[in-house]
């Protein structure tokens, strides 16, 4: 049977979207979808793109086709793909994995070759290898590094021996050095260029060194990639249990001028247990390459929100307790503007910024994953993807978390330097005051725990169950403790609301997020609930997907 027709009988399809570019596979055919079709689509969410779609078709096609989609920017992943609709035709079949004759060993291992024994090149050798990839090593002087590469997994060779057991071929050296190399013996091949620039003479719209490398091997296919990760997290993410590293996967983006060989290099990073990102051309490596230059990228988020919201709380305690009083004296007749009240600006003021900070930081922690249930429970399914926002406040959780921890230690400095501090004015404090203490330190006790654990390298030392009870459990028991720090210490505050300066109370404030988040915490932990949502998480669909043809 023709292949068109093959996909034009089909009755729905699993699309994998830009974020999850379909992992190839040798045997896979690549065909191009008519761009008309897609533009043609009525618009649900992502279909806006009309560049093609390209799609492999899985080796065993007869039985169980793999219909997935890996061009830019559209189909979300696990979107369930309507029945095939025949205005889509096929402009073209792009070719086979094969016709790049990527060579396997007798074992079915995809063979690859790494250019270079560095330290990023052992990295990549070792990740490979354990991805059972058959990596073999072009080094200049391969009995310099033999040990090491053999001990990574690699097989040595000398430059020109290595370069003939494969077309795929990873430049692990540094960029200067590539026109010292056999460039003759490139030709014609994959080369995914992994190097980066030189930070003082990087320039956005210069050319890239992907492209470099394309205009000195005019028959090579260069795809750019894995140059934003380093060689010690290539290394380490080996560690740890499966769950755990799934929740660490880094995007890699890749950029090709070539869509198969970018989407041959997508599978690979996608073995290698990281997250493709497909960026289409190779002009875009120009911006690839300065990525890694991007300081403190992943914390941008997190640290704008913690700074909206320390400021807002900074302002409201300069308002209630330095203000107010004095904006009201000053309309009574001989009425003074007190500076007294300022005094102490600089700790107490500080001190309750931070603690408030700190508390909301860590109900916003908590608020996303509690959202993303109630998404899950509404759409019956995990599969679809969560919105953008929704999955960018998930990412953002570990920074929040830490900048919660770095506010709450501020706070505890603030107060243990002025133990008197605590309790003024109270004169009912009776229990309640070292009550609400013991709950302030046991919850920046197990805050800190929560945060030794969001470090790599003590979370990778965990099995998945340990590493869930802590950042679960071991987390809404922080936020509970918390919450009882502030409803302890200002109870009065609470119960009888003071809005003598027209705004609730810090206070009153800050106990929002917690509670909101406590309370909406709540319904999911009733049995029924709570084995819907599990079930949905182990893969239960309430409207299950079309299956693939
Ligand atoms: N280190 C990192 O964390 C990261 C590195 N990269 C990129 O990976 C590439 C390699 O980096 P890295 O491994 O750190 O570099 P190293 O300096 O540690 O290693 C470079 C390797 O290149 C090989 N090489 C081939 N030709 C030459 C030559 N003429 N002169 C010198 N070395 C040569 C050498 O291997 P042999 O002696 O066996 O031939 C050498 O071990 C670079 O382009 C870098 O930008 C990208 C992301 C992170
Ligand atoms: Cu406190």
């Amino acid at each position: 049977m023709d292949k068109t027709e093959l996909f034009n009988d089909a009755e729905g399809m699993d699309v994998v979207g830009p974020t999850t570019p379909v992992p190839l596979d040798l045997g896979d055919v690549i065909l191009k979808l008519h761009p008309g079709g897609v533009s043609e689509r009525p618009s649900t969410s992502g279909w806006s793109e009309t560049e093609p779609y390209i799609l492999g078709l899985g080796s065993d096609q007869e039985t169980n086709p793999r219909f997935s989609v890996g061009t830019s920017g559209m189909v979300t992943p696990g979107t369930a793909f309507p029945p095939f609709d025949p205005r889509f035709s096929f402009t073209s079949t792009l070719g086979t994995i094969e016709d790049y004759n990527l060579p396997i060993d007798k074992d079915r291992k995809k063979r690859v070759v790494v250019l270079g024994s560095g330290d990023f090149g052992l990295a990549l050798i070792t990740r490979l290898v354990h991805a059972n990839y058959s990596v073999v090593v072009a080094s200049r002087n391969p009995n310099r590094t033999r040990e090491r590469v053999t001990a990574a997994g690699g097989i040595i060779m000398t430059q020109a021996e290595a370069l003939q057991q494969s077309n795929l071929v990873i430049l692990a050296i540094p960029f200067p050095h590539v026109s010292s190399l056999p460039l003759s013996a490139l030709r014609s091949k994959i080369l995914i260029d992994v190097s980066n620039r030189d930070p003082k003479t990087y320039n956005s719209t210069e050319r890239s060194q992907a492209e470099h490398l394309q205009a000195l091997v005019p028959s090579a296919t260069v795809v750019k990639a894995f140059n934003v990760l380093s060689a010690y997290s290539l290394s380490k993410g080996i560690r740890g249990s499966k769950e755990v590293r799934k929740r660490r996967r880094t995007e890699v983006p890749v950029c090709s001028d070539d869509n198969l060989a970018r989407l041959l290099v997508c599978g690979i990073v996608k073995d290698l247990g990281l997250e493709p990102l497909d960026r289409g051309s190779l002009r875009n490596a120009r911006e690839v390459e300065g990525i890694p230059f991007i300081f403190f990228r992943e914390w941008k988020f997190a640290f704008i929100v913690s700074i909206i919201i320390w400021f807002i709380a900074f302002f409201i305690i300069l308002f209630e307790w330095q203000l107010c009083n004095n904006l009201r004296n000053l309309h009574k007749p001989n009425g003074t503007f007190d500076w007294s009240s300022f005094d102490n600006v600089a700790k107490s003021n500080l001190s309750i910024s931070c603690s408030s900070t700190a508390i909301t930081l860590l109900a916003i922690c908590y608020l996303p994953g509690v959202i993303a249930a109630y998404v899950q429970l509404a759409r019956g399914t995990k599969y679809s993807e969560f919105p953008r926002w929704l999955n960018r406040w998930l990412k953002a959780r570990k920074q929040l978390g830490l900048l919660m921890l770095f506010n709450a230690f501020i706070h505890v400095l603030c107060q243990l330097s002025d133990s008197g501090g605590y309790g003024l004015g109270h004169s009912s404090y009776n229990w309640r005051r070292p009550t609400f203490i013991a709950c302030g330190i046991l919850a920046f006790t197990m805050a800190g725990v929560l945060g030794l654990a969001s470090l790599p390298s003590v979370g990778t030392s965990m099995t998945w169950r340990e590493f869930s009870f802590l950042q679960s459990r071991l987390g809404w028991f922080t936020l509970l403790l918390a919450a009882f720090h502030i409803i302890f210490n200002v109870w009065d505050g609470l119960v009888t609301p003071n809005f003598t300066c027209y705004i609730p109370s810090i206070s009153q404030f800050v106990i929002v997020m917690p509670v909101l988040t406590l309370v909406l915490k709540l319904p999911l932990l009733l049995p029924c609930v709570d084995n819907a949502l599990t079930r949905i998480r182990q893969g239960f669909e309430r409207i299950p997907t079309p299956p693939s043809v």
